[in-house]
């Protein structure tokens, strides 16, 4: 479904990400982990077109999208779940999602996204600003899948939630794995990261420094131990 091919990415002159390779197959969920200003949002950043400046291959079903602009990439069918959520406070949540429909249609309408969050259909009338977090975080996901993507990049759709709200959302996005949906997942926390992935990535330093399998991970903690940031 998409894969990077020794990516490399610069802010400015600063060279960020140093030959990053990663695969996302069709209805699986990749997670990325890693410390802060590791190179995780970048990387998801260099796949949606808002970092500009950037070497190596970006390939959504073998078509190299690297050099296309980040309108272009998303009508190609890649959804973003941005980091802080980015809400508009001011609309309420039926507004939030309507606003980012896809005029083509598809499968993702405002009734199947209200039947996956019933949550957000308690609330279709509040101005998005005056929800809890998690359901922030809910709006957020929802108004990515508006757009019918094939994929979905979610930076940290967790961060800042009390642990019952992370859990309501991981159930959430267990569910959208379970209907096919491909994600690649940003996540700082270990635990929840393994509880949905397929297949993970280690990010140091602008570089892949581990990937494997969930339980490969969990039988060898000691990379864990090293490249995030946890204590033994
Ligand atoms: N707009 C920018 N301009 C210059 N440098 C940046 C910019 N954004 C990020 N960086 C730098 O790039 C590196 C990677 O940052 P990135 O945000 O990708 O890390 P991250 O792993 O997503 O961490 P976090 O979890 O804190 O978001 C860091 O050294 C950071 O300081």
């Amino acid at each position: 479904m998409l894969e990077l091919k020794s990516v490399h990415s610069y802010y400015g002159e600063s060279h960020v990400l140093h030959g990053i390779n990663l695969e996302v197959q069709k209805g699986k969920v990749v997670t990325l982990l890693g410390r802060n200003g590791m190179g995780k949002t970048t990387t998801i950043h260099s796949i949606i077109g808002f970092v500009r400046k950037k070497q190596g291959e970006i390939l959504l079903e073998g078509e190299n999208i690297a050099g296309l602009e980040s309108h272009q990439i998303a009508r190609k069918g890649i959804g973003i779940v941005p980091q802080g959520r980015r809400i508009f406070p001011n609309l309420t949540v039926t507004e939030n999602l309507s606003v980012f429909a896809n005029h083509k249609g598809g499968e993702w309408t405002l009734e199947r996204i209200f039947e996956l969050f019933p949550r957000l259909k308690e609330r279709e009338k509040s101005h998005a600003g005056n929800l809890s977090g998690g359901e922030q975080s809910m709006l957020s996901i929802g108004r990515a899948l508006m757009r019918n993507p094939k994929i979905l990049l979610l930076d940290e759709p967790t961060e800042g939630l009390s642990p019952l709200m992370v859990g309501e959302v991981m159930e959430i996005l267990l569910k959208l794995k379970n209907s096919g949906m491909s994600m690649l997942f940003v996540e700082q926390n270990i635990s929840t990261a393994l509880s949905i992935a397929d297949d993970v990535y280690i990010l140091s330093k602008g570089q892949v420094v581990y990937h494997g399998q969930p339980e490969e991970l969990q039988e060898n903690m000691n990379i864990a131990y090293q490249y995030l940031a946890l204590s033994s």
